[in-house]
């Protein structure tokens, strides 16, 4: 499970308080107004941001002051952070070893992704040479081959339509149930709550509720929500 004991974490006139557990294999949906903090959250959890006060503990051990690439974590964000000049496999094959010299089973780990996110065949071309929905798969198809124990996703399918964010959304929980991970996913969009979440994280000016069950807290918003999603 992640563990985060207490935290602060203040950035000019914003703090940011969490106190919470996310169970291991979950898949949260983190909302909460613009400006809420929800990024911040994920930068937090990713390393990117050092605490002022409070421990980050993932299964008992203290990530508090472990670097970014010292974390079990990967990360998807709406630019999908793909190489121009590398092709699909390239930047897939980046998952599993950054020089790029892949044995040959590496090879067929890298074709076996591309292949459960639909782009087979697709292999060699560039990301200019694939749509957008193509290119956010061949980001998941990356965080497939890393095979960490928790992922991240800040927005991920923010610019794709509605259709495609729903095909993506049901990848992205194939991925996470293949990998037994954790999943944290922020979102604007109450449908992808809907598709992606077995439990939400509420923030609101800085402050982070503790992870609740989805069903539940519609049933019983925190007032925030209510205006939120305009009920
Ligand atoms: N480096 C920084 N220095 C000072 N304040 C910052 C910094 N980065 C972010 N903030 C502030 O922290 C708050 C939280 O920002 P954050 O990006 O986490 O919100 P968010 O909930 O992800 O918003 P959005 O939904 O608009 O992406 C905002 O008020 C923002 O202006």
């Amino acid at each position: 499970m992640l563990e985060l004991q207490s935290i602060r974490l203040t950035q000019g006139e914003f703090t940011l308080s969490v106190d919470c557990v996310i169970p291991l294999g979950s898949r949260v949906a983190v909302i909460g107004p613009s400006g809420a903090g929800k990024s911040t959250l994920l930068s937090l959890i990713g390393g990117f941001e050092a605490p002022d006060m409070g421990r980050l503990l993932w299964n008992g051990q203290d990530l508090t002051k472990a670097l970014p690439h010292e974390r079990p974590i990967s990360h998807l964000f709406q630019d999908n952070n793909l190489f121009g000049h590398m092709t699909a496999a390239e930047n897939v094959g980046l998952g599993i070893r950054p020089s790029l010299r892949l044995t040959k089973t590496e090879q067929a780990r890298v074709s076996e992704a591309l292949s459960s996110v639909g782009l087979s065949g697709m292999e060699a071309r560039r990301p200019a040479e694939l749509s957008g929905g193509q290119q956010s798969r061949v980001a998941l198809a990356r965080v497939l081959v890393q095979e960490k124990p928790l992922i991240l996703l800040d927005e991920p399918f923010s610019a794709l339509g509605p259709a495609m964010r729903g095909e993506m959304i049901g990848l992205a929980k194939e991925v996470s149930a293949k990998l037994g991970a954790t999943m944290l996913m922020v979102t604007h969009d109450i449908a992808d709550v809907d598709r992606f979440a077995d439990l939400v994280i509420w923030i609101e000016d800085g402050r982070c509720l503790p992870p609740r069950d989805w069903a539940e807290m519609k049933a019983d918003p925190p007032e925030g929500l209510k205006a939120y999603i305009g009920t």
